[in-house]
C-alpha cells in the first residue's frame, strides 16, 4: 500500500435525525499509513460519523469513498456494515468493550475470522467432514489470532476468559481482534478511555507504529488530548456536527476556535514528556 495515499474521501456528509442535524456538511480525507483523529466536545458527532462510515446508519446526503488498493473506488455510503467490513476492509472497535466474556481472548479472536472459516468450510460441508482444507484454514486463524495476540502484548492471556482480564488489556484484545479481520482502515472510538497514564501512552506508541508497519489508516475518535497530540498526523476538529478546524497537532493547539469550542485555555495535559519515538528521532 502506498505510503500517505489517501485512502478514505468524505464529501459534504450530512446526518439528520428529525430535526437534529448530528453531521452537517462534513468534507475531509484520511490516508493510509497515517493516524487521522477526529475530536470534539460531547455530541459534536463524531461517533455518528464513524456509523456513517461502517453503515450503520445511512447518511442523509453526501459521498464516503474508500479508495481500496485491490477492488478500487468503494462507495461505503451505500454498503451495509457486514459488507464496509468483509469488502471495503473497514474495521471499527466501540467506546464500550464489546468482547464476548465467558469466552477466551483466543476465542474472541477466532470468531473475528468467522467469515474466512466458513468460506473455508465452504458453509459446513468441509468443516463437518474435518476436510484439510478447513484444518488448514482453522490452524492459520490460530495462527493469526496468536500473532496479533503477541504483536499488542497480550498473547500470555489467550486462554483466559476475556471478561476476567483488566480494561486495559481488553482494549488491547480489541484491537487485536480488529486486526486479525485485516483492515485496511481501523476505526477507534476511544481506545484510551478508563486506561490509566501509562496504558494510554502505551497505546499511543502502539497505534503509531501500527500505522506505520503495517501501512493500514486509523481513524481516532478520543478524548484523552494527551494520547491525540502524540498519535495523529491530522486532527479533524467538529462542534455542533461542523468541521471548525484541521490540521497537524501543533497547529490544532494554536487554533483559537478549538480552544475555546473545545481545548480550553488551561488545558496543558497534552504537553507532557516526550513519547519514546519522539525521543529517538531527536537522540
Ligand atoms: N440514533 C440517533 N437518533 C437521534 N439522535 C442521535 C442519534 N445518534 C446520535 N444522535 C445525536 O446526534 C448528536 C451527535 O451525537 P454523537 O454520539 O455522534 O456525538 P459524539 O461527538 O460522539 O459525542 P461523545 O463524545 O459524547 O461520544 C447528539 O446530539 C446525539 O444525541
Amino acid at each position: 500500500m502506498t505510503i500517505g495515499h489517501p485512502l478514505l474521501s468524505v464529501e459534504n456528509l450530512t446526518m439528520q435525525f428529525g430535526g437534529l442535524r448530528a453531521i452537517e456538511n462534513l468534507s475531509m480525507l484520511a490516508h493510509a499509513a497515517q493516524v487521522t483523529s477526529v475530536i470534539g466536545p460531547n455530541g459534536a458527532g463524531k461517533t455518528t460519523f464513524f456509523n456513517c462510515l461502517t453503515g450503520f446508519y445511512r447518511p442523509t446526503r453526501g459521498a464516503l469513498t474508500l479508495s481500496h488498493p485491490k477492488r478500487g473506488e468503494l462507495r461505503l455510503d451505500a454498503m451495509r456494515s457486514v459488507d464496509v467490513a468483509r469488502t471495503a476492509q473497514v474495521v471499527r472497535t466501540f467506546q464500550n468493550i464489546r468482547l464476548f466474556p465467558r469466552m477466551t481472548v483466543l476465542e474472541n479472536l477466532m470468531v473475528a475470522q468467522h467469515n474466512t472459516l466458513q468460506r473455508a468450510s465452504r458453509f459446513s460441508i468441509a468443516g463437518a467432514l474435518n476436510l484439510a482444507s478447513y484444518r488448514r484454514a482453522s490452524e492459520q486463524a490460530i495462527d493469526n489470532a496468536l500473532t496479533w495476540l503477541g504483536r499488542l502484548g497480550v498473547r500470555d492471556v489467550a486462554e483466559k476468559a476475556a471478561g476476567d482480564m483488566p480494561y486495559g488489556v481488553q482494549r488491547r484484545v480489541e484491537i487485536a481482534r480488529a486486526m486479525c479481520a485485516g483492515p485496511i482502515l481501523l476505526c477507534l472510538d476511544e481506545p484510551a478511555a478508563g486506561l490509566n497514564p501509562r496504558e494510554s501512552a502505551e497505546l499511543t506508541e502502539l497505534l503509531r507504529s501500527l500505522a506505520k508497519e503495517q501501512g493500514i489508516g486509523i481513524l481516532l475518535i478520543e478524548h484523552d488530548m494527551s494520547v491525540v497530540m502524540k498519535v495523529s498526523d491530522h486532527i479533524v476538529v467538529l462542534n455542533h456536527g461542523k468541521k471548525i478546524a484541521e490540521g497537524c497537532p501543533a497547529e490544532i493547539k494554536a487554533n483559537p476556535d478549538v480552544v475555546s469550542a473545545y481545548l480550553g485555555e488551561d488545558d496543558d495535559s497534552y504537553t507532557d514528556e516526550p513519547m519514546p519515538h519522539e525521543r529517538s528521532a531527536h537522540a
